[in-house]
């Protein structure tokens, strides 16, 4: 019989959630991230953007966006949408607070976000 090895005996598990994006920021890294981000605050356990869209319909699309976006990375935010208004909420739930892939996720929804606005014929910047 071989002996078992397992993981942890080959890699430092905390190394590997840093490597992954899979580790927990700590309050610096945490305002760090905030500060590249596009109107996004939070704490340690989420981070939380709400953005203003030109219509119902128009915040519905960007739901639409986001969501395929979430799907790919397999990393979902909480979507509060009421009427043309919209916030996301994103935490690693695994984890309990909040991950670079949390961040990753922000800053495309970020993206998103500036396309919707450059969308706007009027040029009004709602979505920023
Ligand atoms: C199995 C699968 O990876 C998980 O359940 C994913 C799905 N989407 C997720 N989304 C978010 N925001 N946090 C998670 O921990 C998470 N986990």
């Amino acid at each position: 019989m071989s002996p078992r090895i397992t993981t942890s005996e080959v890699v430092n598990p905390t190394l590997l959630a840093s490597l992954i994006g899979m580790a927990l920021l700590d309050a610096a890294q945490l305002a760090e991230a905030l500060q590249a981000l596009d109107g996004w605050s939070g704490d340690l356990k989420a981070i939380k953007r709400t953005v203003e869209l030109e219509s119902f319909p128009q915040a519905i699309e960007t739901v639409d966006r986001v969501a395929a976006v979430a799907e790919a990375m397999d990393h979902h935010p909480d979507i509060d949408i009421r009427w043309r208004t919209l916030t996301f909420v994103i935490s690693t739930h695994s984890e309990g607070g909040v991950t670079r892939k949390d961040i990753d996720l922000a800053e495309l929804i970020d993206a998103i976000l500036s396309f919707e606005a450059a969308d706007d014929a009027d040029g009004s910047e709602t979505a920023t």
